[in-house]
């Protein structure tokens, strides 16, 4: 795999680290998740994928120490705290990279490492809303609405962190060198939504917030309910597709306003809104696939695995418990990305393994373990 040999030190986060971590698994790194100890039965990671877990106690010095000691063989480090947390710690940056000039050191938080907000608390959605984005989402008349915590947490919270975990490490070949990355989700967020600032001066979203072309305003870019209380997601923009679309529905687009009639796209809505509800979706997708009408179902969880197309693409997967979940994208194709078919791990589950690989002795491990400065769980006391 891609990124087999690296090897990473990932500190237990909420979200956006942990999906950052599960990514660089998934891709083939060695990602290490410290845990916290005294640690509580379940983890909060549910994207543990393909990790390890040691459970050390950070606030101990004999703890700080074993993480110093671990950045040291490490090539990355994810931390998910507020800005001071890592200093207050004695880890910050500083004392690593000095310790070990080749680690990076990714700081993955909401706000950044400066900044009046830096030691703020927050959560997804403070973080979308200062980036702007959200004032652009949400229907006409309704307040802005956040898209659950696709957006800041993970687009530009652990997807924009993996990216400059991987460009760091591509220049390290170069430079010998690691770095700090700032990652911030506001900052994240924004720079995915460079479309919308770029796009500005097309006149797409001139119009007040829900009466755009692609925020729910017009009624060839909406999600319209069936018979059989589904959706459909229609798509159409291109004059050519939206052409597919109409002949689908039953029109005559010559007896229709133009596409482009901002005044008439609510009555439209109503008009594909009364046409959608007669069918099912199942009913409609037979009319609609195979075309370019650029119509397709909403499917729900439930469905998604077992869609013909997704199933073509095995684009989920099963693992050894039978959950399902998506399948790490992008497919590479030489080396492609393995995620593990195993459970996540438990809390502890690998403290012993991992402090031994890291270069520690049965004895120093011992001595962590009777100071209760780690946790180590043997799988069967979870079952
Ligand atoms: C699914 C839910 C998650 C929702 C995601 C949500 C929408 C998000 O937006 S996540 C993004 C949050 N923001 C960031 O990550 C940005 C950077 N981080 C921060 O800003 C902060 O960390 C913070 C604001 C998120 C949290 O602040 P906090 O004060 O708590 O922490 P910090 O200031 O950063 O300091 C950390 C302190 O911890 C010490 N520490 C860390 N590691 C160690 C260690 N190994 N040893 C010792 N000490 C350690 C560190 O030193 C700091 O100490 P000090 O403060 O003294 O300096 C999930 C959200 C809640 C989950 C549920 C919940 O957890 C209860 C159940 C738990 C159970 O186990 C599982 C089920 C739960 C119901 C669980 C379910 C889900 O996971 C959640 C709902």
């Amino acid at each position: 795999m891609a990124l087999h040999g690296v090897r990473v030190v990932e500190l237990a986060g909420l979200a956006p680290a942990p999906l950052c971590g599960m990514i660089l698994a998934d891709f083939g790194a060695s990602v290490v998740r410290v845990d916290r100890t005294p640690h509580s039965a379940v983890s909060t990671d549910v994207q543990g994928r393909g990790k390890r877990s040691l459970a050390l106690d950070l606030k101990r010095p004999l703890g700080s120490a074993a993480l110093r000691r671990l950045s040291c063989a490490a090539d990355v480090l994810i931390e998910p705290f507020r800005h001071g947390v890592m200093e207050k710690l004695g880890l910050g940056p500083d004392v690593l990279l000095q310790e070990n000039p080749r680690l990076i050191y990714a700081r993955l938080t909401g706000f950044g490492q400066t900044g009046k907000y830096a030691n703020s608390a927050g959560h997804d959605i403070n973080y979308l809303a200062l980036s702007g984005v959200l004032s652009k989402m949400g229907r006409k008349d309704e307040n802005p609405y956040a898209p659950l915590n696709l957006l800041a947490d993970f687009a530009g919270g652990g997807v924009i962190c993996a990216l400059g975990i991987i460009t760091a490490l591509y220049e390290r070949t170069k430079s010998g060198k690691g770095q700090i990355i700032d990652a911030s989700m506001v900052e994240g967020v924004a720079y995915i939504s460079s479309f919308l600032w770029k796009s500005q001066n097309l006149g797409l979203w001139n119009r007040p917030r829900g009466e755009n072309m692609l925020d729910s305003g017009a009624p060839f870019y909406e999600t319209y309910k069936t018979s059989d209380g589904k959706f459909m997601a229609v798509g159409a923009i291109e004059p050519q597709f939206y052409e597919q679309l109409i002949k689908g529905l039953g029109l005559d687009s010559d007896k229709l306003p133009s596409q482009l009639s901002f005044s008439d796209w609510p009555k439209m809505k109503k008009k594909f809104a009364s046409i959608f509800a007669q069918k099912t979706q199942a009913e409609w997708c037979n009319i609609f696939d195979g075309t370019d009408a650029c119509v397709t179902p909403v499917l729900s969880f439930d469905d998604v695995a077992s869609h013909q197309h997704n199933k073509q693409r095995r684009s989920f997967i099963r693992n050894d418990q039978e959950e399902i979940s998506p399948r790490p994208a992008p497919l590479l194709s030489r080396t492609p990305a393995v995620p593990s078919c195993k459970r996540d791990p438990f809390i502890g589950e690998h403290t012993e393994e991992v402090l031994l690989e890291y270069g520690f002795t049965k004895q120093e491990i011992a001595k962590l373990y009777s100071d209760k400065v780690i946790e180590i769980r043997k799988p069967k006391s979870n079952l």
